[in-house]
């Protein structure tokens, strides 16, 4: 009763009024806009002058701004309605549903004006920070920069260990795409904070649609084949800076990534029976190639953590640093190896790749199937509802 209590407070100072004043302007300017068009030189500086605001410009802003940074880059929201106490991401859900079908085009346009009249009324700073070629904003959950030919796309929930929600998995889906196309000749993915990521956030399975329990299963299958597809098609050299302890599907995706370096800080640990789930990321055909049939057992099926040290003697890690001097040596060496042919790099990856390519699709097919009926079953379920009712971590 508390807590329904709560979410209706919230819900009444979030959600009803915010969400028609938001739909209406962008009506708005939609009539008044339609003959003009902004490129997407404009959009992109549009999103790096958000970031440079010195001022909040306020919730409500912002959930215009998400609104149409979304239907701009995605066009009409086509994603499950987060559930009632899902506050924040309904309201996001809300803003960007209410949207309708309106072009991309005119949404990139009301993006580029809203931010034009912000920076009117709002102090900006034209200070960026030094050596940053460009910072890529309008991620709720990543940062993602560019410089020095490396783009890095880095995990931004410190707070909740980088686990991986909803909007993280399709965040990163956009920020790799976005990565393969871009001019950088290799590319990172990190963690912010104390933990590389401890994996698929738990939380996932809290708001069920009204398909129930089986349509939330189904579409967590489909995410996740998709999200892995973007690991195994991606062109370019992928490297993991593995700055802290790894969980779940963190670790099981380091078999798709063409070099990971590893503080001695850093864990491996995919406790996949202990959840009542099973492997993904291709882990069940990666890690017995990677490390031998039954060591693969005993991290996949029998959840053995291992040490930086003893992943890295099992071939799943490449090198380890220690933790003191981790980042200055590895961010050396991936400036370094930037410098190399970019087309000679992607061209050497493609001829690796291509061999297991189509193996690959199929058991990340297989194995998103195998955990969609895993995710129904009483040994997820009461493990799921063990760790949110904190009875139990890992
Ligand atoms: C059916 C729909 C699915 C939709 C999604 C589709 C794709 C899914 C595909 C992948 C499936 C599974 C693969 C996996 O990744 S399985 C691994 C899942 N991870 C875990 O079980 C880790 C759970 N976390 C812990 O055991 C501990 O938090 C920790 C990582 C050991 C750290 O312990 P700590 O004591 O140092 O810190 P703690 O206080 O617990 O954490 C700080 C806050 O962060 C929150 N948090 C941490 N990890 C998670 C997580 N994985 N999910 C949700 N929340 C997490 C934690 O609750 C704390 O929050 P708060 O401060 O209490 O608010």
């Amino acid at each position: 009763v508390a807590m329904a209590h709560l979410a209706w407070r919230l819900a009444q100072r979030w959600c009803p009024s915010s969400l028609q004043v938001i739909s209406f302007p962008v009506v708005q300017l939609h009539l008044n806009r339609t003959a003009m068009r902004a490129s997407q030189k404009d959009f992109e500086n549009a999103m790096n002058q958000v970031k440079l605001l010195k001022k909040d410009p306020g919730n409500e802003v912002k959930l215009k701004l998400y609104s149409l940074y979304k239907q701009a880059t995605e066009g009409p929201c086509n994603v499950p309605k987060p559930g009632v106490f899902d506050l924040i991401n309904k309201a996001k859900w809300d803003a960007w549903n209410a949207l309708g079908s309106l072009p991309k085009e005119t949404a990139r346009q009301n993006y580029v004006d809203l931010v034009s009249s912000l920076s009117s009324s709002l102090e900006s700073s034209s200070q960026v920070e030094p050596g940053t070629d460009r910072k890529s904003t309008g991620y709720e959950t990543l940062m993602v920069t560019s410089e020095d030919g490396i783009t890095k796309i880095m995990l931004n929930r410190p707070t909740k260990k980088n686990a991986l929600n909803v909007e993280m998995y399709h965040e990163i889906m956009h920020a790799l795409k976005a990565a393969s196309k871009d001019d950088s000749a290799i590319t990172v993915l990190t963690g912010n904070g104390d933990y590389y990521s401890s994996g698929n956030d738990l939380t996932n399975f809290t708001d069920i649609p009204p398909g129930g329990v089986e349509e939330k299963a189904k579409n967590g299958a489909i995410l996740l084949r998709e999200f892995v597809g973007c690991f195994i098609d991606f062109p370019k050299p992928l490297i993991a800076v593995v700055n802290g302890p790894a969980v779940g599907i963190s670790v099981t995706l380091l078999g798709l990534f063409d070099a990971v370096y590893a503080s001695d800080r850093a864990t491996f640990h995919t406790p996949f029976s202990h959840l009542g789930q099973s492997p993904e990321g291709c882990s069940s055909y990666t890690f017995p190639k990677i490390m031998s049939p039954a060591k693969a057992t005993e991290m996949l099926v029998f959840g053995k953590k291992l040490t930086a040290g003893e992943a890295c003697a099992q071939g799943l890690v490449t090198e380890v640093f220690p933790d003191r001097t981790f980042q200055k040596e590895v961010w050396t060496r991936l400036k370094a190896f930037a410098k190399l042919p970019p087309n000679a790099m992607r061209i050497s990856k493609e001829i690796i790749r291509n061999r297991e390519k189509e193996k690959l699709h199929a058991v990340n097919a297989e194995e998103c199937s195998v955990l969609q009926g895993r995710w129904l079953s009483d040994e997820c379920m009461n493990a799921v509802v063990n760790f949110l009712s904190r009875k139990s971590k890992l």
